[in-house]
């Protein structure tokens, strides 16, 4: 029997895993808030979680925004499925110029450090080129799993995107295959979430900009990542983003669709959960992402998978009070624009990134963007402190993420407006504000169904949650 891995289009029923295994996975999510459970396995799992639910650690800082992972738990599938079966016939799929093949070993061209990461399927290790000194991150893949070629394969189709973690060479070997890639250094972008908490707009908008493009790169060429989540995007040392983890990525033409369970739950979208899918749930998770950035906590919570699909599927996102206050109406619209349940009213990648509030926080010419104050000139003096440009406005009249805080979307003077900044006159301000708004361009349907048949999206707390933990914001 071939193993399917983690999201693969198939029955879940057809991967069997005993007892011990499921207990195990339920117990990692006692410990290791990190990890819990594939979506595969949901309905295998729910039973047994249901009774352990209410023991679980949901209040932690971390359990807020770590969602819940993808897959089976190390070992979970290796011991069922013969070594190599299945995938010795489609490595060739796997591009030359990477594939080293079973004659070169790994060893003889790379010295193996520490482990830098734990994934459901192995472990990641520092190792050095031995020709190069350049140090790079290495995956090692178990055989055994049908997807493990499309992994690579698919990695290979998106490398060369600055977005993309770059895979430089394949080994193979009897029981796995060692995908040697671009290291980053610089962490999750989980982890940097839990530490920095709220993010200002600037910042939640530079780094969503991001992930947005390498988002969209994936859909130009055909790639559908379903398991975007701050645990897989991954940070250099200068901080840039790396999209990782193509273990749940598929192939999609125009027009197809995708079935099957596959996502982290915190993150997955509704027509996962009921059906035929598409490119459209990459756009969820992010907007997902987006409210974790902006409100540090994630919109659909539950104190068991049930209760988490419950909400994807059917709470009410709200926001119009409590933290959303504070934030800009533009920020909330572009959010209402992700989450909503209407697929076709959901945006896309590349109206993501043609919205305002990434324009106006993002767009060069913006983001330096100063006057002087009238009250300067008038008192002719050399004030600090430059106007502070105005977000973008939509009109509220055609969204349902109004605001009542006409000024908060403005960046703060500390982190856009500073001192480096150029002055620039008033014409100059409206022409870019001009272009930025003009470049917008989202159907007027889709500015109406903002939120999909259920009208505004409410945040609601589970009953089951304290203010303490799930419902806090950190
Ligand atoms: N290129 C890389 N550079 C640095 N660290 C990495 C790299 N790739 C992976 N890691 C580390 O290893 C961890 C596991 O990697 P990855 O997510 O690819 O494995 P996985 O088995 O598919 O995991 P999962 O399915 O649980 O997300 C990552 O969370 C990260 O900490």
């Amino acid at each position: 029997m071939r193993k399917k891995r983690k999201g693969s289009e198939t029955d879940a029923s057809k991967n069997v895993q005993n007892e011990d295994e499921l207990g195990q996975t339920c117990d990692s999510r006692s410990s290791n808030i990190r990890s819990h459970y594939s979506l595969e396995d949901y309905s295998r799992l729910k039973k047994k979680c249901k009774e352990d639910a209410s023991t679980q650690p949901t209040g932690s800082f971390k359990s807020r925004l770590a969602g819940i992972a993808t897959a089976p738990p190390c070992g979970a599938s290796s011991s069922l499925v013969p070594p190599g079966r299945g995938l010795k016939r489609k490595i060739g799929c796997i591009d030359v110029n990477t594939q080293m093949g079973r004659k070169n070993k790994i060893e003889e061209d790379y010295v193996k450090f520490d482990v830098i990461g734990h994934g459901k399927f192995g472990s990641v290790w520092l190792c050095k080129s031995k020709v190069s000194g350049v140090e790079f991150a290495c995956k090692i893949l178990r055989k055994g799993e049908e997807t493990v070629h499309r992994e690579v394969e698919i990695m290979q189709h998106l490398s060369g995107h600055p977005g993309v973690v770059t895979l430089h060479a394949v080994y193979e070997e009897a029981e796995c295959f060692h995908l040697v890639m671009e290291l980053c250094s610089g962490g999750r972008l989980i982890d940097q979430m839990m530490e920095v908490g709220q993010y200002s707009e600037q910042r939640a908008a530079n780094i969503f900009k991001d992930v947005m493009l390498v988002i969209k790169y994936c859909h130009d060429m055909g790639v559908v990542h379903r398991d975007i989540k701050p645990e897989n995007i991954l940070l250099t040392t200068s901080g840039k983003i790396k999209l990782a983890d193509f273990g749940l990525a598929m192939r999609i033409s125009n027009g197809q669709t995708l079935s099957g369970l596959a996502g982290s739950p915190a993150y997955v979208a509704p027509e996962v959960l009921s059906g035929n899918y598409s490119e459209k749930v990459d756009i969820w998770s992010a907007g997902v992402l987006l409210h974790a950035l902006l409100a540090a906590v994630l919109p659909f919570k539950g104190d068991s998978l049930e209760t988490v699909f419950d909400a994807i599927k059917n709470v009410k996102l709200d926001f119009h009070s409590g933290i959303w206050e504070t934030i800009s109406k533009p920020a909330r619209d572009l959010m209402a624009r992700m989450l909503t349940r209407d697929v076709s009213a959901r945006i896309t990648a590349d109206e993501v990134l043609r919205h305002p509030w990434i324009l106006f926080y993002t767009e060069r010419t913006l983001r330096t963007l100063t006057i002087k104050s009238k009250l300067k000139s008038q008192v002719g003096g050399s004030s600090r402190h430059p106007v502070i440009l105005p977000g973008p406005e939509l009109d509220e009249s055609k969204t349902d993420a109004g605001s009542r805080h006409e000024d908060s979307h403005a960046p703060s003077s500390s982190e856009s407006l500073s001192d480096k900044s150029e002055e620039q006159d008033d014409s100059g301000l409206v022409d870019v504000l001009a272009v930025a708004i003009s470049n917008v361009r989202i159907s007027e349907p889709k500015r109406s169904r903002l939120c999909g048949p259920t009208g505004p999206i409410e945040q609601q707390c589970s009953s089951n949650m304290t203010t303490n933990n799930l419902c806090r914001a950190f």
